[in-house]
């Protein structure tokens, strides 16, 4: 049982997804109406029961509570709150409410969803006006504190805090910055430490990852006078502050003056010296984040246990965690088959991580003797990386140390698009789509029975040429003018390329959550990444083949495959992204070579990789852009290259985008009002741009005259010769008749919007 005055073990939270993905299956099975609610919190509740015996089992002795959530963090935190948007008001069930906002229904649109600080995972974006306020609703986290201690945990709750809760938040209806209604929010949050108290909680964790940002002016001065008034509460659980996902930096003296007991720091990517800095840290419990939370490289135990040593002489008290929750992991690599020993031995996921935690601990409280085996092990597993061949493969290293500056950069822009017009005779306004088309249950289940030899590679290949003559045909009968071959085949579009190429493990088990019920397995770039064979040319040329109409080559690009993965750790991820681009750009030349005249790269992460803290994004940028024009540059100015993104917002990263060069860049933009081409124009972009015009997030079906509407707004920013029409992302994980309605209204949009040009 854990001493309520301090701890030595813990994590900062976990993945709720479910072993198998129990919570993914409930809630899809809840939604269908196939179960009901009794049924979805059933699952629930054997989910949270597993996990907390889990982490008591691993030996932790202050176990993380209300990491737990049926879709996100950040909508549990708005429902905590009370600040639920009030157009699910209507909703009487609480269920049906939060699912409502999560996903949107026939009638409210969802709440906007975008990625978690540079991780891939997605939140809901909470929504701030003049009108909000504020509320307790603490409902959740008690059930959930009662629950582990009845369970017999030493539980600590965690919520998301108020500065990371509002800086997040958007301001809508006319509003100012969410952050102008921090000091009402903390009121909620001193009710509910007391509510806690009255529980018996004896520490809250209190999660603030925007501490480790530029995100707002002033975050160190916010930290400092919030926790001072949290703290000087009176009935109160102890209060440990979380930072993670870097360096706290100024934030870290802010915390350490205020009356908070604990602090708990990054130190995979923040530094020791930050905390030997605050001499205040000497009287706080520091929950050092030494094991890494974001990434499934096994910890060098002995260097670990030498930073804890340091941190040790500067802290009041030290506990072992890892550096963030391991929502961003999978849960077991005892789960994965088929790893060779040496790989085997270099990995850690979740389990594997909790195991590491308490095994430091053990060191600093009885010696590294009483653990010496277990270190050892580390260390010979570790020690068969630094020799293994496929980490240093000369040819991709020579290859790129030739790369020059003509290597990265296409002939001039107009000319190729005055080529490109010449070849390729496409009306105004062209319309397209991002990639995908439903990936429906019959295509997953031909995967899966693959996978189970239930059919052979003919047969699966059979199926896979007749949904791509199938999505041919429809978007020839809805009348799109440039064609994809919709992705059947891929299980994912990161996952689909890593599959192919040297240097990455795939995984057959490694689920991470990616938003909601969606989950992704990253790939493991461990070693140096080589292309040994095409990759697409087959399907796309097959595709090609059944139409006069352009197929659009589809490609992912080196940031985003870079993003998606869990990338090594002994090399800066810019020379893994290189050789991701060598990959890439040797496919797009065999696709040119194929007779592909239009080629899309995908670069849906480029926003998300942005570093956190302000001084770090141009040298990011800097390799970003470089490592996409690599794997683009390849082809002649006659082929057309498309770009695509989606999740973000893109103000920061507008002028790497026009940097990209891609003649055409589709862009997500349905639910930002276009504001995109304001901020192209303001840079002088002017290659083709396809703003999204409809949100494929949700089921719904955009009316012809919304679309025109969107294509005359976007008409005022770009010039028709400019514009394409398309949706703000893929179909994949929508249904085939709402997708075949929308697009309808789509090409009929476009039609309409060509007719009033005239
Ligand atoms: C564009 N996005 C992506 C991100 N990251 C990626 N790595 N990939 C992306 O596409 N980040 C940003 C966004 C996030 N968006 C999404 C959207 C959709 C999903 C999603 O649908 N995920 C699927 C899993 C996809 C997959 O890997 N499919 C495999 C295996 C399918 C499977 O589970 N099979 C079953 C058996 C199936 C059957 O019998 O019917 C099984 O193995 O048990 C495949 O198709 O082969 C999801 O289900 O969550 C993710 C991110
Ligand atoms: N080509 C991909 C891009 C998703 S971001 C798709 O259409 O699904
Ligand atoms: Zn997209």
């Amino acid at each position: 049982m854990s001493d309520p005055q301090t701890f030595t073990t813990t994590v900062l939270g976990t993945a709720r997804i479910g072993r198998n993905r129990e919570l993914k299956r409930a809630t899809e099975s809840y939604w269908a109406g196939r179960i009901d609610a009794a049924a979805l919190h059933d699952v629930a509740a054997t989910i949270r029961r597993d996990t907390t015996a889990d982490l008591i089992a691993a030996g932790l002795d202050s176990i993380p509570v209300n990491t737990f959530s049926y879709y996100d963090q950040m909508l549990d935190t708005a429902v905590l709150l009370g600040a639920l948007p009030p157009r699910y008001d209507d909703i009487a069930d609480d269920l049906d409410r939060y699912f409502a906002a999560a996903r949107g229904n026939a009638d409210v649109t969802p709440m906007e969803m975008t990625k978690w600080f540079d991780t891939n995972y997605h939140y809901l974006v909470p929504e701030i006006g003049p009108e909000t306020t504020f509320a307790l609703h603490p409902e959740k986290v008690l059930a959930e504190l009662a629950e582990a201690v009845a369970q017999g945990a030493p539980a600590r709750p965690v919520v998301i805090g108020p500065i990371t809760f509002l800086a997040l938040a958007k301001a809508v209806d006319g509003g100012a910055a969410p952050l102008g209604q921090l000091d009402e929010l903390v009121g909620v949050y001193e009710e509910l430490l007391a509510r806690l108290a009255d529980a018996g909680a004896d520490w809250v964790q209190i999660d603030e990852p925007v501490l480790v940002t530029d995100f707002a002016e002033g975050l160190p001065g916010l930290a400092a006078s919030v926790y001072q008034r949290l703290g000087e509460l009176s009935a109160r659980p102890k209060i440990l502050v979380a930072t993670y996902f870097g360096d706290a930096g100024a934030s870290l003296a802010a915390l350490a003056g205020t009356p908070v007991e604990g602090i708990a720091v990054d130190l995979v990517r923040g530094s020791v010296e930050s905390v030997a800095a605050v001499p205040a840290l000497a009287r706080k419990l520091v929950v050092a984040g030494i094991v890494n939370g974001r990434n499934v490289w096994r910890t060098d135990l002995d260097a670990a246990l030498a930073t804890l040593g340091t941190v040790l002489g500067s802290v009041g008290s030290l506990a072992v965690s890892t550096s963030c929750s391991t929502l961003h992991v999978p849960y077991a690599l005892t789960a994965e088959e088929g790893i060779d020993d040496n790989l085997r031995g270099w990995l850690a996921f979740a389990d594997e991580k909790f195991t590491e935690v308490a095994t430091l601990a053990a060191a600093l409280r009885d010696g590294r003797e009483a653990v010496a085996d277990r270190f050892e092990a580390s260390a010979a597993a570790l020690a068969t990386r630094a020799d293994d061949p496929r980490l240093n493969n000369t040819s991709v290293r020579e290859r790129l140390t030739a790369i020059t500056t003509a290597d990265i950069t296409r002939g001039d822009a107009a000319q190729r698009a005055a080529e490109q017009r010449a070849r390729l005779d496409l009306p105004e306004l062209p319309t397209t789509t991002i990639g995908s088309y439903p990936q429906t249950g019959d295509i997953r289940k031909a995967r899966a029975d693959l996978r189970a030899g239930r059919i052979d590679d003919a047969q699966y290949l059979t199926q896979m040429r007749q949904e791509i003559a199938d999505v041919i045909a429809l978007q020839e009968k809805i009348g799109l003018d440039v064609l994809v071959h919709g992705e059947p085949e891929r299980n994912d579009m990161v996952q689909y390329f890593a599959e192919q190429l040297d240097g990455f493990l795939s995984t057959q088990n490694a689920w991470v959550q990616s938003y909601g019920s969606r989950c992704v397995r990253p790939p493991i770039l461990f070693g140096d990444v080589v292309r040994t064979a095409p990759m697409t040319v087959d399907w796309i040329t097959y595709a090609q083949s059944l139409t006069d109409k352009p197929v659009k080559g589809m490609l992912t690009g080196p940031v985003t495959i870079l993003a998606w993965s869990f990338v090594r750790d002994d090399q800066p991820r810019s020379a893994s992204a290189f050789q991701i681009a060598l990959a890439i750009r040797d496919e797009t030349v065999d696709l040119e070579q194929a007779g592909i005249g239009i080629i899309q790269v995908d670069e849906p992460a480029l926003r998300e990789l942005l570093p956190l803290r302000d001084a770090d994004k141009a040298a990011y940028l800097k390799w970003a852009v470089d490592a996409f024009r690599l794997s683009t540059s390849g082809v002649d100015d006659g082929t057309q290259v498309h770009t695509h993104l989606c999740y973000s917002e893109f103000g920061e990263v507008i002028g790497a985008i026009a940097e990209l060069d891609a003649d055409v860049t589709s862009i997500e933009a349905a639910r930002s009002a276009m504001e995109v081409l304001d901020d192209l124009n303001a840079i002088g972009f002017s290659n083709g741009v396809g703003p999204g015009v409809y949100d494929i997030h949700s089921p719904r079906v955009p009316s012809t005259d919304e679309i025109v509407e969107s294509l005359r707004a976007a008409l005022k920013a770009v010039p028709a010769q400019r514009l394409w029409v398309n949706p703000d992302c893929g179909l994949k994980t929508r249904g085939t008749a709402e997708t075949v309605a929308s697009l309808n209204n789509l090409v009929a949009a476009a039609r309409s919007a060509r007719e009033s040009l005239g």
